[in-house]
Formats: C-alpha cells, structure tokens, sequence
C-alpha cells in the first residue's frame, strides 16, 4: 500500500523535478527576454485561450505589448521565442545551420516521414540540391499548362454556383482546384477531384490536413501516444493509409511505366503524356550517384502534395476575398486585364509571358500576402546555443517566427490596415521584414510555381466574373480590410463588435484560413 502511494505521489514529483532541472539553464538565459510573467509549471499555457483563434489574439497582444519585437513565452516546460524582429529574421532564415524545425512539423510525420520540409542536416541539403531543378523555367512553362487547364474547367463550375444572387463559400470550391493541379503537377495523374469531391482520395487529402492543423492547437492530441486514444484515431489511420496507398500505387505504376519505356504506353493510359511530372525529375535524379528510395520518393512527393495545395488555396481564396471587398482595385485589375489580354482574351488562357506584364495583379498578390500569409509562422529549433543579434539564445529553444506580424508592423508599412497594392512600387521593405515566403537557402522551393499558378487564377476569374462580397455592405468604405489583426487592443475590442457573420474570421492555424470561409458572390462578365 505504501509502496503504491509513495509511486503515486513519488513519480510526478521526479517527473516534475526532471523537467525543471532540464530547462533551468534556458529559463536563466530566457530571463533577460521581455515576455509575459509566468506560473510555475503551466508557463504561460493559460493565457492561451482554446481556439486558434484565440491564440492569434494572445500573440499580437502580447507583440503589441513588447513593442512589435521579440518576446519570449513558456508552454510548460518549453520556451519559445516569437521572432518578429528583422535582425533575428534575417540571422535564422540566412543561417545554413539553424535549420532543424519546431516540434510542431512532427505532426506530419506519419504522412510525409522526412521529405524537404521536414529533413534537416546532410539530407536536407542534398535533397535541396536534387529537387531545385525541378522547377526550372521550363517545367514551370509544362505546369502552367495544367494551371490554365484546370482553372477553365474550374471557371465552368463556378458559372454553376455563381449567378449572382448565390452566396457560396469560395474557399470550399478553390480547394478542389488547387487539389487538381498539385496531383497533376507533382504526380503526372488526375484525381479530377472538382467532379469527384466525394472520393476516398479527394476526401483523405482534405482530412489530413485539418487533422494536422486541429492537432497543433490541441496539447493532447498533440502528443503522439495521447492521440492513439482519441475518438478520432481510427479515422486517422484510415486516412493516412488511403493516402500511403493511393501515393505509393502511383510511384510504382511510374516506375514501371518508365521501365517498360513510353513506346509500349498506350494512348488513353494516364501516364501517356509528355509532361515532366515532379515525380519524374525524382525518378531521374541521384543522391551520391543512387536513385531514390521508394521511400524517399514517397516522402518528396507527400510533401509537394502538403505544401502545394492548402497554401494556394488560401493564398486564390483570399486574393479573391480582397477583390470582393475592394470593388476599385478590381476595377484596376479588370483594365489591366483588358490591355494585356485585348479586346478578345477574355475567355482564352493567359501565357506565361502574358501573367508576367500583369504588373498590377503581380502588386495586388503581394498586397493580400502581407495581409493574409497563407504560411503565418514557421518555426525553428536551437540545437546548440546561438548568439542573436548580440543575444545568447539557449540550445533547446523553440522559435516561432512570425511572418504573419511582419505585414501588421506599422514600423515598415504605413497605414497597414489600409488595402494598398501599390505600398509595394513606394515602400520598399528591407529583405527580412516580408517574407511570406520565407527567404535564404531554406525558403520556399515552390514560390515560382504557387505565384504562377495563384497568378493564372486569379486572372481567369477577374477576366470572367465581377465579383461581389455577400452582402453589399461589406464593400470597403474606407479602403480597410476587415480583420482586426494587429490593430492595438482597444481599436480592436471596438471594430470586432462590429464585425459581420460574413466577414472571414481568421485563425492561426498553420495556413491561415477562415474559420467562417469565403462568402462571395459573382456575376459572370458575358
Ligand atoms: C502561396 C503559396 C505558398 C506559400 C506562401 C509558401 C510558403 C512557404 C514557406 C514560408 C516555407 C518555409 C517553411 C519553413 O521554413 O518551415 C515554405 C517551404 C516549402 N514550400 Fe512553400 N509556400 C507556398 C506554396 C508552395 C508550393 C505550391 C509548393 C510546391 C509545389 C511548396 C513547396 C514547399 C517546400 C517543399 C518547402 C520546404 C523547403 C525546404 O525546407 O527546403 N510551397 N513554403
């Protein structure tokens, strides 16, 4: 009996005195950090607030409280810096050896194992090296085909939906858009997910991402072990085995495909056409003179297949959402449209020499990814002590930087509430104060391909709908865009209480999204 009570009260105490010995040195050195004060134990977990939404709000008002700069926090036993300031930006993003990422990127783990996104040391950089050829110009050119493709059939369904009167949710039907052209790209095959929304597959990419996303902001899922007993496990399982096979069944008809050679293909097979998939440039490529493993291929194209879909998602949802709202800007859009396009490029595909003179769409983009970065933070881990702009940063801590501030600082962008496409042609910020993209030898490998192809979008539905937010009155007044973030506390409280049930309301999930969606409503131009 005692032996029972003394291990039941003894080992959380050990536990706890394990864990306390063990982030002693960091909380010394973290000390000097401006931050929240603390409880013993919890850190600060209990100023979080439940939602991710929640937590966004926590952070810019704890960002507005330390002056738009750094500041440090605990969950637990783990400390974590919020990087916001460019200097701190500017030395972990240029860092060749500051390269390892958050515990957060665990939880794709089970889907994507170590693929670019998530590796760090030697094969990283050998897989950087491998992989950056697959976006030459020239593929890029062979993807652009299966932008404009996918996005004229996109604009047929939406002619369904949007008659004018319909308010529909237009993140919903981008998602299946973005879906396409990421499997088409990265796989060379057609899921066809805008006609088949309600396949295994279609379904299973969409599931896994709002599990990794809910599991971020839930401390008990979070955790590995934890997570095989909640309700929503076996589902899970379920969802992550469609994707295993559904991906490898693909690689290997590839590989057979290219081991039989192109001539015995037939015509109507999938894998028919000329087109370098992602896919195929990893099939050709070696690391220290070997192929890839199929496991490795697997785990490159899981993560094209990640990173390539929700980002652009948010990245055509949002840009749509802001034509919506700035009725002038879409006005602007729809001239420059007309002069690039002609009298008759109304309902033809863009080239890729053509979206590179829409100079005020290129503006506009820029503008809704300061606003609205479709990756908000990303994080780093120090496995060694680094000094920070003259700051001793302990091994062990957890840096959250935070990309999504960087478009909120009034320091770098003047009136950053305003909706403002071309601040870009007048304030030129510096390298490392907006980076939605991020930047140096880690940053993102599919810029190129996500502006083409958010770019390609964006145009085809200005070229072919007026669009319109839900409710009339939801069109700017005063050239602010609606969400709140960022604004200092008591502004906020004030224009919350008048925010609209169609207004997005924004969560700090990995990709920013809309908790409510993207409510809009479109008249086709013809
Ligand atoms: C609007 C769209 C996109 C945005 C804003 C975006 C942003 C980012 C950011 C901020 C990172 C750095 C992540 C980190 O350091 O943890 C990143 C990395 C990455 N992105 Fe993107 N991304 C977008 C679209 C894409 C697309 C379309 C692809 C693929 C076709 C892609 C593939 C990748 C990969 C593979 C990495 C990891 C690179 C590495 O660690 O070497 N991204 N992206």
């Amino acid at each position: 009996m005692w032996i029972v009570l003394c291990a039941f009260i003894g080992l959380p105490l050990l536990l706890v005195a394990y864990f306390e010995l063990g982030s002693l040195r960091r909380k010394q050195m973290l000390n000097k950090f401006q931050g929240p004060s603390m409880l013993p134990l919890v850190g600060n977990a209990h100023q979080m607030g439940n939602t991710p939404t929640d937590i966004l709000n926590r952070f810019f008002g704890w960002w507005h409280e330390y002056e738009k700069d750094n500041f440090r926090y605990w969950i637990g036993f783990y400390s974590n810096i919020m990087v916001t300031s460019p200097k701190y930006m500017e030395f972990i993003l240029s860092s060749q050896t500051l390269i390892s990422k958050s515990d957060v990127y665990d939880l794709t783990h089970s889907w994507l194992g170590l693929g670019l996104l998530t590796s760090t040391g030697s094969k990283w950089h050998k897989h950087r090296k491998m992989i950056t050829p697959a976006f030459h110009f020239n593929i890029l050119q062979d993807f652009h085909d299966v932008m404009n493709e996918n996005s004229s059939k996109f604009i047929d369904k939406l002619k369904n939906v949007a008659d004018g009167d319909n308010i529909f949710d237009f993140q919903e039907e981008a998602h299946y858009l973005t879906l396409d052209v990421i499997c088409d790209t990265a796989m060379g095959v057609s899921i066809n997910a805008m006609e088949n929304r309600s396949s295994s597959v279609v379904q299973a990419f969409k599931d896994i991402t709002y599990m990794i996303k809910m599991r971020a902001f839930n401390p008990w899922k979070r955790n590995e072990f934890l997570f095989r007993f909640a309700p929503e496990y076996p589902a899970y399982r379920r969802t992550l085995k469609t994707l295993q096979d559904f991906t490898n069944e693909i690689i290997a008809k590839r590989i057979e495909a290219r081991n039989a050679g192109a001539e015995s293909i037939s015509q109507e097979d999938e894998f028919s056409r000329k087109k370098m998939a992602f896919l195929d440039t990893l099939l050709s490529s070696t690391v220290d003179g070997c192929p890839l493993t199929s496991q490795e291929l697997y785990e490159e194209v899981s993560t094209f297949m990640f990173e390539g879909h929700d980002t652009t998602t948010s990245g055509v949802g949002f840009a749509v959402y802001l034509l919506s709202r700035h009725q002038d800007e879409q006005k602007k859009l729809f001239g420059e449209q007309c002069e690039v396009m002609g009298d008759l490029g109304i309902g033809r595909d863009a080239t890729f020499q053509e979206i590179s003179q829409m100079k005020y769409l290129n503006l506009f983009i820029k503008e809704a990814q300061r606003l609205y970065p479709s990756v908000p933070f990303i994080g780093r881990f120090t496995d060694k002590d680094y000094i920070i702009d003259g700051d001793l940063v302990p091994k062990g801590t957890t840096l959250n930087l935070g990309l999504l501030m960087l478009g909120y600082n009034d320091r770098v962008f003047k009136d950053p509430h305003k909706f403002r496409p071309d601040r870009f042609d007048l304030e030129k910020p510096g390298p490392f104060e907006y980076v939605p993209f991020s930047a140096g030898p880690r940053n993102c490998i599919g810029q190129k391909f996500a502006l083409l192809e958010i770019k390609t979008m964006v145009s085809k539905i200005i070229r072919n709908f007026k669009v319109l937010p839900a409710l009339d009155e939801l069109v700017s007044k005063d050239g602010c865009v609606s969400t709140t973030l960022g604004l200092p506390p008591a502004e906020k409280k004030k224009r919350d209480a008048q925010i609209h049930k169609y207004d997005p309301v924004l969560s700090a999930a990995m990709t920013l999204k809309s908790e409510n969606g993207l409510h809009l409503r479109m008249t086709p131009r013809l």
